[in-house]
């Protein structure tokens, strides 16, 4: 079966009514968005994409930024960067503070909330303007100079946001982090409400499946350690406490976010997004996973 032919199956085999989880509301903004909305997108390369439903609409990308962030401070510190930041798996939801105080504020990896705030830390430290500078990233991965922060989300967390604070004071009090917890934590609400669509995204990620090319103007932007290193955390912590069910279910290193979307990317081969903002109990796109395990199933490709 071709690829599209697949997507049009997934479309009209599942569909929001299907699954009993609720839209993030613990950040207030989020719980607006329609539990109905359903897309995806798969990039294969320059000339092959395919995706069906709401692909083209921006959503809150939330944790999915944690990988370009993850990758900016990989630019900049290289190796060092695992003296700050581990890369075990948690087992434990995305905002938890347990692990912290017995593993003396070094964060079990990037992609759950302390790990994320560390790496904030380090592209604040580094950069003059890290918002700018983030933007800048993601525009050039995409060649889409319109990507941008949705200020009503930012702000709706912020407002909301006393496990973050608790975070990174409490890192902070445990002498891993160096900077302003404030500016710290305005740049991390700001990554997380970053607006992009499936197409974008699934764009965007090719990076990770084109050894670290931008695949439209062949630059290289990561060494192929680093991409694998990306790909390889993506795989054991980019769902959390679910990271073991979407290798087992989907067999691809991915991502996810509260804003219900997820990406995942065949190294060397393709990279797909998806997005229904109904989550499971986990915080990830309860829709979203199942329809990347029709993915996997039905083209039969998948790391594994
Ligand atoms: N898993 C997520 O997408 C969480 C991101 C969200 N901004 C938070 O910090 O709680």
């Amino acid at each position: 079966m071709e690829y599209q032919q697949i997507l049009n199956s997934i479309y009209e085999e599942m569909s929001y009514r299907d699954v009993r989880g609720r839209v993030a509301s613990y950040i207030p903004e989020l719980a607006k968005v329609d539990r109905r909305k359903f897309g995806m997108h798969v990039y294969c390369g320059d000339h092959e994409n395919y995706s069906f439903g709401d692909s083209e609409e921006k959503f809150s990308i939330q944790s999915i930024s944690k990988v370009f962030t993850l990758a900016m401070a990989m630019r900049l510190m290289g190796e060092d960067l695992w003296d700050r930041v581990s890369v075990e798996p948690s087992g434990d939801p995305f905002n938890s503070l347990m692990q912290l105080e017995y593993e003396h504020g070094i964060p079990r990896n990037p992609f759950i909330n302390a790990g994320a705030l560390v790496i904030a830390d380090i592209l604040v430290d580094h950069l003059d303007d890290p918002k700018k500078e983030l933007l800048d990233f993601v525009r050039k991965l995409t060649g889409n100079s319109n990507i941008d922060f949705d200020l009503k989300v930012a702000a709706s967390e912020k407002a909301t946001g006393y496990r973050n604070l608790a975070l990174v004071n409490y890192i902070k009090g445990l002498g891993n982090i160096k900077g302003d917890v404030d500016k710290i934590v305005d740049f991390y609400f700001h990554q997380c409400s970053i607006e992009m669509s499936c197409h974008e995204l699934s764009k965007a990620f090719m990076l990770f499946a084109n050894r670290g090319r931008i695949l439209e103007t062949d630059e290289k932007i990561l060494k192929r350690k680093t991409v694998k290193r990306i790909n390889a955390l993506m795989q054991t912590c980019g769902f959390y406490d679910e990271a073991g069910e979407f290798s087992f279910q989907v067999g691809l290193p991915g991502k996810s976010g509260v804003g219900g979307g997820i990406v995942a990317v065949h190294p060397e081969n393709y990279s797909v997004a998806v997005w229904s903002p109904i989550l499971n109990e986990k915080g990830n796109s309860e829709l979203g996973m199942k329809a990347l395990e029709r993915l996997t199933t039905l083209t039969g490709v998948s790391v594994f």
